[in-house]
């Protein structure tokens, strides 16, 4: 009798790909609306600035013009999304359904981010911005619950690099951490990188790290070293949002061995977590394909890398989406799938108790039991030979 073991390198399928548990750590919660959502909220608010009325064309127009190979451009198409999220209301809505998309997804465990001072022209304050946020994350976990998927959602409260209230927002973050059953679990700067260095917001990063809070930063993605390296070495950052220009600090020699830069060697000693977003990337003119892009190189070097949505209207994608791309681009497996899963569940903001049940109790069982289903196929397939043979 000749022994089995699962079959290695075996390609997921699309089903798999969706039912593995998967955990992300950036996603912007006004990049993730439904667009028949835009659309209803839009008519709600009487919004007249809608480049297109029907869900369908709404949609491929936020890709198309996402599409630009300019971070600025891309970020431009938020005016929409942001223009319908100004009432509570609204904001319940989209953070729920944002909660149900994911879990739809075989998302267990996310982080999304958001600027609560970009929801403040209907009269909101920052308070219940973060509030109306929060209860919609509520929610969409109860209405998950419901349709037979668990997913745990934490809020991630951005700054705007361009803009002066960091500070203030890092105080917000601060103030509703903590809360029992879900709330904000760190802070984020966001928006256009060049011409604005993570060092203007200096104060927000120092009073986190006072009150031993978490912060990312979005860094490295459209512009490069510098902007990481003051990330890191000036601000504190505990991650890094993209991170993916790390890529222009490492040599690969004709001969294939691979020479790490001081930045780099210290990202990957560190275990600094790259929050990577491949579509995203391939929009913004950061990476020019699938193929070309810098996580290939970044797992087998076992770095921190993490995979991540973005946004996911704006790129047509969702986290089964972007593992579905780097599976054809790179050939991962269950395997890989489990091992960037369990590098963002590391990497996570949440305590490390539960980090640690989480991928305990979720993600490893999740992978084992999609692993193990070759074993319940050879059983019916052999049965059915022996049956024929005895
Ligand atoms: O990839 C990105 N890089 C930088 N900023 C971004 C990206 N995606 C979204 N935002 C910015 O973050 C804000 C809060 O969610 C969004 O409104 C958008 O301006
Ligand atoms: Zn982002």
């Amino acid at each position: 009798m000749t022994s089995q073991t699962a079959p290695k390198g075996t390609t997921p399928s699309s089903d798999q790909i969706r039912r593995a548990p998967k955990v992300l750590l950036h996603d912007h919660l006004d990049g993730g609306l439904r667009p028949g959502t835009i659309v209803d909220l839009a008519r709600e608010a009487g919004y007249s600035h809608l480049p297109e009325a029907d869900p369908d064309k709404l949609g491929i127009w936020f890709r198309e013009a996402a599409d630009s190979g300019s971070l600025e451009r891309y970020l431009e198409t938020f005016s929409h999304t942001v223009g319908v999220m100004q009432t509570r209301d609204a904001l319940v809505r989209v953070a729920a359904e944002c909660a149900e998309d994911l879990a739809e997804d075989g998302v267990v465990y996310a982080e999304v981010r958001y600027a609560p001072e970009q929801h403040l022209s209907g009269g909101l304050s920052l308070e219940e911005v973060v509030e109306a946020v929060n209860e919609g994350f509520r929610e969409g976990e109860r209405r998950a619950r419901a349709n037979g998927h668990r997913i745990r959602v934490g809020a991630l409260l951005t700054a705007m690099r361009h803009a002066a209230r960091a500070l203030e927002i890092a105080e917000l973050a601060n103030r509703y951490r903590d809360l029992a059953g879900g709330g904000v679990v760190g802070f984020d700067i966001a928006g256009a990188e060049a011409g604005f260095p993570p060092t203007r917001h200096l104060d927000a990063f120092e009073y986190l790290k006072r009150e031993n809070n978490h912060f990312t930063i979005h860094a490295g993605e459209a512009f490069g070293l510098p902007s990481i390296w003051q990330a890191l070495q000036w601000c504190g950052a505990d991650r890094l949002g993209h991170g993916v220009r790390i890529i222009d600090d490492i040599q690969v020699q004709a001969d294939g061995s691979v020479k790490l830069g001081r930045l780099a060697s210290y990202v990957r000693d560190k275990r600094i977590p790259l929050e990577l977003c491949p579509s995203s990337n391939l929009q913004t003119g950061a990476a020019a394909s699938y193929a070309e892009h810098p996580i290939g190189l970044l797992r087998r070097l076992h770095f921190r890398a993490t995979v991540n949505t973005d946004n996911r209207l704006m790129s047509g994608t969702s986290m089964s989406r972007e593992f579905e791309h780097l599976v054809e681009a790179f050939g991962y497996t269950l395997d890989d799938m489990q091992w960037f899963s369990v590098n963002a569940m590391k990497s996570a903001f949440i305590p490390f108790d539960e980090r640690l049940a989480m991928i305990n109790d979720v993600v490893k069982p999740g992978y084992a039991e999609l692993k193990s289903e070759w074993l319940f196929q050879q059983t019916a397939s052999t049965s059915g030979s022996v049956a024929s043979e005895g």
